[in-house]
């Protein structure tokens, strides 16, 4: 379980985050969602005692991170990629890891196999690596203490979308089994389909909170017409809540049936009535944390 309470960190007079509350329970993903420099990292790296918190606690299990005696067995980290020597080979930052987590050094190579790193990667130098094998090896390096929670700060930059839905897999199954994962992404496609919490930060505050079906049943209603013109006319005339979709549509706040008889009674010809789902919850999202 990860705890974090009223945590807010000031650099100056700029807050890069504003009293952020929020919990990972185990067996749950949560997805950490905000736009560049909403806080995310700054977050991130309060959770693993790298940033002092201004005001406020985050907690690993009740404990905060410094105070673990041997952090990497309770909590995986990855916040970084490109923070490993690029004079190592992928084998040797692995086997340093489990040296200092007490781990058997003979862990690093089931490490490897497991994210997808073969042989002769693991013999490669670091600083000869793709950003995605790098992700690789940041996850393996995460996961050989065998931790129970793991923090990951946008793991799926840099991974093609086999490597984006191979990660969306082991990550289930980590909280399948258990564990607890927080990871964070500025892009909500990214994590909707693995997380099933999320937090959506925005200039260092909290803008929503929920479960990802909470969340995506207040996404609101998509609605497109043969005349977006006049179906523009017909919401605003109705009163009603609403924001440009692509391709012409309109996201409205408001059940489809409401939206549904006021173009039935102004004779507006509907092309496309549905829930908005994840592009809606994109767009409020968008305007939330703008
Ligand atoms: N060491 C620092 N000194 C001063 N300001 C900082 C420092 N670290 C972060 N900030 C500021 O805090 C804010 C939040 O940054 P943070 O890196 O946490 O955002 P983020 O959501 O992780 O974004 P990104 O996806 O771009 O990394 C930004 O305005 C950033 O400029």
């Amino acid at each position: 379980m990860i705890t974090v309470e009223n945590l807010t960190k000031r650099y100056g007079s700029h807050a890069a985050v504003d009293d952020v509350s929020f919990t990972c329970p185990p067996g749950t993903v949560t997805g950490f969602l905000g736009p560049n420099g909403a806080g995310k990292s700054t977050t991130m790296r309060m959770i693993c005692g790298l940033t002092t918190p201004t005001t406020g606690t985050a907690t690993i299990g009740g404990v905060p991170y410094r105070r673990l005696g041997n952090p990497g067995r309770l909590i995986g980290v990855l916040l970084d990629a490109s923070a490993q020597h690029g004079g190592r080979t992928g084998r040797e930052v692995l086997a340093l890891a489990a040296l200092v987590m007490g781990v058997r050094t003979s862990a690093a190579g089931p490490a490897l196999e497991r994210v997808g790193l073969d042989a002769s990667a693991a013999r490669k130098r670091v600083r000869r690596y793709s950003l995605g094998m790098r992700q690789r090896l940041g996850l393996a390096h995460a996961l050989i203490g065998d931790p129970t929670v793991l923090v990951l700060d946008e793991p799926a930059n840099g991974l093609d979308p086999e490597g984006i839905f191979w990660m969306r897999g082991l990550l289930r199954d980590f909280a399948d089994g258990g564990g607890t994962v927080l990871l964070s992404s500025h892009l909500l496609r990214e994590v909707e389909a693995v997380a099933d919490h999320l937090v959506v930060i925005g200039a260092g505050r909290v803008v929503a909170s929920g479960t990802r079906d909470e969340l995506l049943s207040t996404a609101g209603t998509l609605v497109r017409a043969l005349d977006p013109a006049a179906l523009r006319d017909l919401l605003d005339r109705a009163g009603l809540s609403f924001s440009p979709a692509t391709d012409g549509g309109f996201v409205v706040t408001a059940p489809a049936e409401t939206i549904g008889r006021a173009a039935a009674a102004a004779g507006v010809v509907l092309l496309e009535l549905r829930p908005a789902g994840a592009g809606g919850l994109e767009q409020k999202f968008l305007e939330l944390t703008r």
